[in-house]
Protein backbone atom coordinates (compact mmCIF):
# COMPACT_ATOMS: atom_id res chain seq x y z
CA UNK A 1 0.00 0.00 0.00
CA UNK A 2 1.48 3.29 -1.16
CA UNK A 3 1.79 6.16 1.59
CA UNK A 4 1.51 8.64 -0.98
CA UNK A 5 0.42 11.98 0.15
CA UNK A 6 -3.31 12.54 -1.48
CA UNK A 7 -2.13 15.65 -3.30
CA UNK A 8 -0.04 14.33 -6.54
CA UNK A 9 -2.46 11.32 -6.74
CA UNK A 10 -5.09 13.24 -6.90
CA UNK A 11 -3.39 16.00 -9.60
CA UNK A 12 -2.10 12.93 -11.65
CA UNK A 13 -5.84 12.00 -11.79
CA UNK A 14 -7.58 15.54 -12.13
CA UNK A 15 -4.99 15.99 -14.88
CA UNK A 16 -6.62 12.66 -16.89
CA UNK A 17 -10.28 12.28 -15.61
CA UNK A 18 -11.50 15.10 -18.41
CA UNK A 19 -9.48 12.68 -20.60
CA UNK A 20 -10.68 9.48 -19.90
CA UNK A 21 -14.42 11.06 -19.61
CA UNK A 22 -14.27 12.74 -23.40
CA UNK A 23 -13.20 9.79 -25.04
CA UNK A 24 -15.17 7.77 -27.32
CA UNK A 25 -12.83 4.81 -27.69
CA UNK A 26 -9.78 3.81 -26.32
CA UNK A 27 -6.82 6.19 -25.59
CA UNK A 28 -3.23 5.50 -26.82
CA UNK A 29 -0.57 6.28 -24.27
CA UNK A 30 2.60 6.89 -25.52
CA UNK A 31 5.09 5.04 -22.85
CA UNK A 32 8.85 4.77 -23.39
CA UNK A 33 9.62 3.22 -20.12
CA UNK A 34 11.14 6.19 -18.16
CA UNK A 35 9.68 7.72 -15.22
CA UNK A 36 7.28 10.24 -16.39
CA UNK A 37 5.47 7.72 -19.24
CA UNK A 38 5.44 5.05 -16.53
CA UNK A 39 3.66 7.07 -14.05
CA UNK A 40 1.03 8.00 -17.00
CA UNK A 41 0.90 4.51 -17.82
CA UNK A 42 0.02 3.55 -13.99
CA UNK A 43 -1.99 6.38 -13.18
CA UNK A 44 -4.26 5.69 -16.09
CA UNK A 45 -4.86 2.51 -15.01
CA UNK A 46 -5.83 3.52 -11.58
CA UNK A 47 -8.34 6.39 -13.01
CA UNK A 48 -9.90 3.35 -14.88
CA UNK A 49 -9.64 4.50 -18.18
CA UNK A 50 -9.60 2.35 -21.61
CA UNK A 51 -6.00 2.95 -22.63
CA UNK A 52 -3.88 1.08 -24.60
CA UNK A 53 0.09 1.38 -24.77
CA UNK A 54 2.61 1.46 -27.75
CA UNK A 55 6.23 1.77 -27.74
CA UNK A 56 8.71 3.00 -30.25
CA UNK A 57 11.53 1.21 -30.54
CA UNK A 58 14.09 3.46 -31.98
CA UNK A 59 17.07 0.66 -32.80
CA UNK A 60 19.28 3.67 -31.47
CA UNK A 61 21.36 2.34 -28.93
CA UNK A 62 21.85 -1.64 -28.20
CA UNK A 63 18.78 -2.92 -25.70
CA UNK A 64 16.14 -0.67 -27.23
CA UNK A 65 14.24 -4.11 -28.40
CA UNK A 66 14.73 -5.25 -24.75
CA UNK A 67 13.74 -2.09 -22.98
CA UNK A 68 10.70 -1.61 -25.22
CA UNK A 69 9.86 -5.39 -23.97
CA UNK A 70 10.50 -4.20 -20.11
CA UNK A 71 7.50 -1.49 -20.91
CA UNK A 72 5.29 -4.75 -22.17
CA UNK A 73 5.62 -6.74 -18.95
CA UNK A 74 4.87 -3.80 -16.95
CA UNK A 75 1.69 -2.99 -19.04
CA UNK A 76 0.85 -6.85 -18.96
CA UNK A 77 1.26 -6.71 -14.99
CA UNK A 78 -0.85 -3.92 -14.88
CA UNK A 79 -3.63 -5.55 -17.15
CA UNK A 80 -3.02 -3.57 -20.36
CA UNK A 81 -2.59 -3.87 -24.47
CA UNK A 82 0.79 -3.39 -25.16
CA UNK A 83 2.13 -3.02 -28.44
CA UNK A 84 6.17 -2.11 -30.14
CA UNK A 85 6.25 -0.16 -33.03
CA UNK A 86 9.51 -0.40 -34.56
CA UNK A 87 11.30 2.27 -36.47
CA UNK A 88 14.38 1.75 -39.02
CA UNK A 89 16.52 4.35 -38.40
CA UNK A 90 18.60 5.79 -41.58
CA UNK A 91 22.54 5.22 -41.10
CA UNK A 92 23.43 8.42 -40.34
CA UNK A 93 24.08 11.02 -37.68
CA UNK A 94 23.28 14.53 -38.09
CA UNK A 95 19.99 15.47 -37.19
CA UNK A 96 18.59 12.10 -36.27
CA UNK A 97 17.01 13.36 -32.98
CA UNK A 98 14.88 15.25 -35.14
CA UNK A 99 14.37 12.01 -37.34
CA UNK A 100 13.20 9.87 -34.38
CA UNK A 101 10.64 12.30 -32.96
CA UNK A 102 9.36 12.40 -36.66
CA UNK A 103 9.14 9.07 -36.94
CA UNK A 104 7.88 8.36 -33.32
CA UNK A 105 4.72 10.70 -33.93
CA UNK A 106 4.26 9.07 -37.34
CA UNK A 107 4.00 5.64 -35.88
CA UNK A 108 2.20 6.61 -33.05
CA UNK A 109 0.03 8.22 -35.29
CA UNK A 110 -0.53 5.10 -37.39
CA UNK A 111 -1.18 2.94 -34.92
CA UNK A 112 -3.92 5.10 -33.29
CA UNK A 113 -5.61 5.16 -36.40
CA UNK A 114 -5.37 0.92 -36.64
CA UNK A 115 -7.07 0.39 -32.92
CA UNK A 116 -9.76 3.36 -33.70
CA UNK A 117 -7.72 5.71 -30.98
CA UNK A 118 -8.87 9.38 -31.39
CA UNK A 119 -6.81 10.42 -28.36
CA UNK A 120 -2.48 10.20 -28.42
CA UNK A 121 -1.58 11.06 -24.80
CA UNK A 122 2.50 11.78 -23.89
CA UNK A 123 4.07 12.34 -20.73
CA UNK A 124 5.89 15.74 -21.24
CA UNK A 125 6.71 17.39 -17.74
CA UNK A 126 6.76 20.92 -16.57
CA UNK A 127 10.96 20.83 -17.19
CA UNK A 128 10.02 19.48 -20.78
CA UNK A 129 8.26 22.61 -20.69
CA UNK A 130 10.73 24.64 -19.71
CA UNK A 131 13.31 23.18 -21.97
CA UNK A 132 11.32 23.67 -24.74
CA UNK A 133 10.49 27.59 -24.43
CA UNK A 134 14.71 28.06 -23.82
CA UNK A 135 15.25 26.35 -26.87
CA UNK A 136 12.92 28.40 -28.21
CA UNK A 137 14.03 31.48 -27.03
CA UNK A 138 17.56 30.98 -27.79
CA UNK A 139 16.46 29.91 -31.52
CA UNK A 140 14.61 33.82 -31.10
CA UNK A 141 11.10 32.39 -31.85
CA UNK A 142 8.27 34.47 -31.69
CA UNK A 143 5.53 35.03 -28.71
CA UNK A 144 3.76 31.76 -30.09
CA UNK A 145 6.85 30.10 -30.14
CA UNK A 146 7.51 31.10 -26.25
CA UNK A 147 3.64 29.27 -25.79
CA UNK A 148 5.95 26.01 -25.80
CA UNK A 149 4.15 22.67 -26.48
CA UNK A 150 0.33 22.99 -26.03
CA UNK A 151 -1.85 20.65 -23.92
CA UNK A 152 -3.20 19.59 -26.99
CA UNK A 153 -3.03 19.82 -30.68
CA UNK A 154 -3.51 17.80 -34.15
CA UNK A 155 -1.73 14.87 -34.80
CA UNK A 156 -3.25 13.19 -37.81
CA UNK A 157 -7.21 13.58 -39.29
CA UNK A 158 -9.09 12.10 -36.53
CA UNK A 159 -6.52 12.27 -33.85
CA UNK A 160 -5.45 14.79 -31.02
CA UNK A 161 -2.29 14.71 -29.49
CA UNK A 162 -2.50 15.62 -25.59
CA UNK A 163 0.08 16.02 -22.83
CA UNK A 164 -1.65 16.17 -19.30
CA UNK A 165 1.26 16.22 -17.65
CA UNK A 166 1.93 19.61 -18.82
CA UNK A 167 2.42 21.22 -15.42
CA UNK A 168 3.79 18.37 -13.38
CA UNK A 169 6.87 18.98 -12.24
CA UNK A 170 9.35 15.35 -13.18
CA UNK A 171 10.69 14.89 -9.96
CA UNK A 172 7.10 14.35 -8.51
CA UNK A 173 6.15 11.77 -11.13
CA UNK A 174 9.55 10.13 -10.53
CA UNK A 175 8.51 10.04 -6.82
CA UNK A 176 5.26 8.48 -8.03
CA UNK A 177 7.28 6.12 -9.31
CA UNK A 178 9.48 4.82 -6.33
CA UNK A 179 6.21 4.77 -4.20
CA UNK A 180 4.36 2.55 -6.31
CA UNK A 181 7.08 0.59 -6.95
CA UNK A 182 7.06 1.07 -10.69
CA UNK A 183 10.12 0.29 -12.30
CA UNK A 184 12.12 2.93 -14.85
CA UNK A 185 14.49 3.52 -17.62
CA UNK A 186 17.07 6.52 -17.48
CA UNK A 187 17.52 7.10 -20.97
CA UNK A 188 21.59 8.20 -21.29
CA UNK A 189 20.57 10.29 -24.31
CA UNK A 190 18.73 12.89 -22.38
CA UNK A 191 22.81 13.23 -20.34
CA UNK A 192 24.27 12.85 -23.84
CA UNK A 193 25.68 16.55 -24.05
CA UNK A 194 26.33 16.30 -27.92
CA UNK A 195 22.43 17.64 -27.55
CA UNK A 196 21.33 21.10 -26.90
CA UNK A 197 18.77 20.10 -24.76
CA UNK A 198 20.78 17.76 -22.24
CA UNK A 199 23.42 21.20 -22.34
CA UNK A 200 20.74 23.14 -21.53
CA UNK A 201 19.24 20.39 -18.97
CA UNK A 202 22.65 21.02 -17.05
CA UNK A 203 22.26 25.19 -17.05
CA UNK A 204 18.34 24.74 -15.75
CA UNK A 205 19.84 24.33 -11.44
CA UNK A 206 21.86 27.59 -12.61
CA UNK A 207 19.06 29.71 -13.66
CA UNK A 208 16.89 28.34 -10.84
CA UNK A 209 19.30 30.15 -8.67
CA UNK A 210 18.42 33.52 -10.29
CA UNK A 211 15.05 32.43 -9.88
CA UNK A 212 14.51 31.26 -13.10
CA UNK A 213 12.52 28.19 -12.20
CA UNK A 214 10.38 26.12 -14.02
CA UNK A 215 7.71 26.53 -12.66
CA UNK A 216 7.45 30.46 -14.35
CA UNK A 217 8.88 29.45 -17.64
CA UNK A 218 5.72 27.67 -17.44
CA UNK A 219 3.48 30.59 -16.48
CA UNK A 220 5.72 32.31 -19.09
CA UNK A 221 4.34 29.28 -21.77
CA UNK A 222 1.03 29.63 -20.32
CA UNK A 223 0.33 33.75 -20.87
CA UNK A 224 1.71 33.66 -24.06
CA UNK A 225 -0.09 30.44 -25.10
CA UNK A 226 -3.26 32.56 -24.09
CA UNK A 227 -2.58 35.82 -26.41
CA UNK A 228 -1.15 33.40 -28.71
CA UNK A 229 -4.84 32.11 -28.58
CA UNK A 230 -6.18 35.38 -29.23
CA UNK A 231 -4.21 36.28 -32.03
CA UNK A 232 -5.58 32.69 -33.34
CA UNK A 233 -8.83 33.94 -32.68
CA UNK A 234 -8.68 37.19 -34.60
CA UNK A 235 -7.40 35.69 -37.29
CA UNK A 236 -10.17 33.31 -37.83
CA UNK A 237 -12.68 35.78 -37.64
CA UNK A 238 -10.51 37.86 -40.21
CA UNK A 239 -10.08 34.65 -42.85
CA UNK A 240 -13.72 33.73 -42.51
CA UNK A 241 -14.30 37.27 -43.63
CA UNK A 242 -11.88 37.79 -46.38
CA UNK A 243 -11.89 34.05 -47.74
CA UNK A 244 -14.04 32.38 -50.03
CA UNK A 245 -13.57 29.27 -51.36
CA UNK A 246 -13.22 29.13 -55.51
CA UNK A 247 -13.06 26.35 -58.31
CA UNK A 248 -9.97 23.94 -56.55
CA UNK A 249 -8.64 26.85 -54.48
CA UNK A 250 -9.36 29.55 -52.00
CA UNK A 251 -9.44 33.29 -53.02
CA UNK A 252 -8.33 35.94 -50.16
CA UNK A 253 -8.79 39.77 -50.43
CA UNK A 254 -5.82 41.51 -50.19
CA UNK A 255 -6.43 45.05 -49.88
CA UNK A 256 -7.92 43.76 -47.08
CA UNK A 257 -5.35 41.55 -46.06
CA UNK A 258 -2.52 44.29 -46.23
CA UNK A 259 -4.53 46.36 -43.89
CA UNK A 260 -4.61 43.57 -40.92
CA UNK A 261 -1.42 43.90 -38.50
CA UNK A 262 1.66 41.26 -39.49
CA UNK A 263 1.27 38.55 -36.78
CA UNK A 264 -2.41 38.47 -38.14
CA UNK A 265 -1.28 38.17 -41.58
CA UNK A 266 0.68 35.33 -41.06
CA UNK A 267 -1.53 33.42 -39.06
CA UNK A 268 -4.29 34.20 -41.58
CA UNK A 269 -2.34 32.60 -44.90
CA UNK A 270 -1.29 29.77 -42.42
CA UNK A 271 -4.95 28.87 -42.49
CA UNK A 272 -5.34 29.29 -46.27
CA UNK A 273 -2.40 27.43 -46.51
CA UNK A 274 -3.56 24.49 -44.27
CA UNK A 275 -6.79 25.21 -45.66
CA UNK A 276 -5.37 23.53 -49.02
CA UNK A 277 -2.88 21.26 -47.81
CA UNK A 278 -3.52 20.23 -44.20
CA UNK A 279 -0.18 20.25 -42.52
CA UNK A 280 -0.12 18.41 -39.01
CA UNK A 281 4.10 19.06 -39.04
CA UNK A 282 5.39 20.75 -38.20
CA UNK A 283 4.07 22.81 -35.00
CA UNK A 284 2.32 26.07 -35.78
CA UNK A 285 5.31 28.45 -34.20
CA UNK A 286 7.38 26.75 -36.56
CA UNK A 287 5.25 26.92 -39.66
CA UNK A 288 4.49 30.71 -38.98
CA UNK A 289 8.03 31.35 -39.13
CA UNK A 290 8.94 29.79 -41.94
CA UNK A 291 5.84 31.77 -43.69
CA UNK A 292 7.53 34.93 -42.49
CA UNK A 293 10.08 35.54 -45.86
CA UNK A 294 7.53 34.89 -47.66
CA UNK A 295 4.59 37.34 -46.45
CA UNK A 296 6.94 39.88 -45.15
CA UNK A 297 9.50 40.46 -48.14
CA UNK A 298 7.25 39.38 -51.31
CA UNK A 299 3.21 39.14 -50.54
CA UNK A 300 2.84 42.23 -48.51
CA UNK A 301 5.19 44.27 -50.47
CA UNK A 302 3.58 43.17 -54.15
CA UNK A 303 0.57 43.96 -52.55
CA UNK A 304 1.98 47.19 -51.73
CA UNK A 305 2.69 48.01 -55.00
CA UNK A 306 -0.07 46.07 -57.06
CA UNK A 307 2.46 43.19 -58.70
CA UNK A 308 1.57 39.93 -59.64
CA UNK A 309 3.50 37.51 -57.49
CA UNK A 310 3.48 33.62 -57.86
CA UNK A 311 5.22 31.31 -55.60
CA UNK A 312 4.64 27.92 -54.38
CA UNK A 313 5.23 27.38 -50.61
CA UNK A 314 3.97 23.46 -49.12
CA UNK A 315 2.70 22.29 -51.96
CA UNK A 316 0.26 25.26 -52.34
CA UNK A 317 0.44 27.62 -55.65
CA UNK A 318 0.28 31.49 -54.38
CA UNK A 319 -0.40 33.83 -56.75
CA UNK A 320 -1.67 37.90 -56.59
CA UNK A 321 -2.40 39.71 -59.60
CA UNK A 322 -2.53 43.38 -59.59
CA UNK A 323 -6.14 44.34 -58.62
CA UNK A 324 -4.45 42.60 -54.98
CA UNK A 325 -6.67 39.47 -55.46
CA UNK A 326 -4.62 36.60 -53.82
CA UNK A 327 -5.79 33.50 -55.33
CA UNK A 328 -4.18 29.40 -53.43
CA UNK A 329 -4.45 26.35 -55.17
CA UNK A 330 -2.52 22.89 -55.15
CA UNK A 331 0.39 23.35 -56.34
CA UNK A 332 0.49 20.91 -60.09
CA UNK A 333 2.80 18.20 -59.57
CA UNK A 334 6.23 18.66 -60.04
CA UNK A 335 7.36 17.59 -63.74
CA UNK A 336 9.94 14.83 -63.98
CA UNK A 337 12.29 13.98 -67.06
CA UNK A 338 12.65 10.79 -67.98
CA UNK A 339 16.18 9.92 -67.83
CA UNK A 340 17.79 10.02 -71.43
CA UNK A 341 19.38 6.61 -72.60
N1 LIG B 1 10.25 5.55 -27.53
C1 LIG B 1 9.08 6.04 -27.14
N2 LIG B 1 7.96 5.30 -27.23
C2 LIG B 1 6.76 5.80 -26.84
N3 LIG B 1 6.60 7.03 -26.35
C3 LIG B 1 7.68 7.81 -26.24
C4 LIG B 1 8.98 7.38 -26.62
N4 LIG B 1 9.86 8.37 -26.37
C5 LIG B 1 9.15 9.38 -25.87
N5 LIG B 1 7.83 9.06 -25.77
C6 LIG B 1 6.73 9.90 -25.26
O1 LIG B 1 7.11 11.26 -25.34
C7 LIG B 1 7.23 11.81 -24.03
C8 LIG B 1 8.40 12.75 -23.95
O2 LIG B 1 9.57 12.13 -24.40
P1 LIG B 1 10.96 12.35 -23.70
O3 LIG B 1 11.99 11.86 -24.62
O4 LIG B 1 11.03 13.74 -23.18
O5 LIG B 1 10.82 11.42 -22.43
P2 LIG B 1 11.68 10.18 -21.96
O6 LIG B 1 12.97 10.69 -21.45
O7 LIG B 1 11.73 9.16 -23.05
O8 LIG B 1 10.90 9.46 -20.77
P3 LIG B 1 9.71 9.82 -19.84
O9 LIG B 1 9.09 11.11 -20.35
O10 LIG B 1 8.79 8.67 -19.92
O11 LIG B 1 10.31 9.95 -18.48
C9 LIG B 1 7.37 10.61 -23.11
O12 LIG B 1 6.91 10.93 -21.83
C10 LIG B 1 6.50 9.60 -23.79
O13 LIG B 1 5.12 9.82 -23.51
Amino acid sequence: MSDAPASLDERLARALAPLLDRATSSILLAVSGGPDSTALMHAARSAGGRVQVATVDHGLRAGSAAEAEGVGRLAAELGLVHTILTWEAPRRDSGIQAAARDARYRLLADHAARIGAGLVLTAHTLDDQAETVLMRLMAGSSPSGLAGMRGERPLAPGIRLVRPFLDIPKIDLVAYCERNGLPFLRDPSNADERFARARLRRLLPLLEEEGLTAARIGRLAARAGRDDAALEQLSQTVFSEIAASSEGGLHLDGHRLRREPEAIVLRVLDAALDGIAPDHEPPVPKRLERLETLVLEALLPALAEGRALRRTLRGVLIETDRKGAIRLAAAPPRRVFAKRR
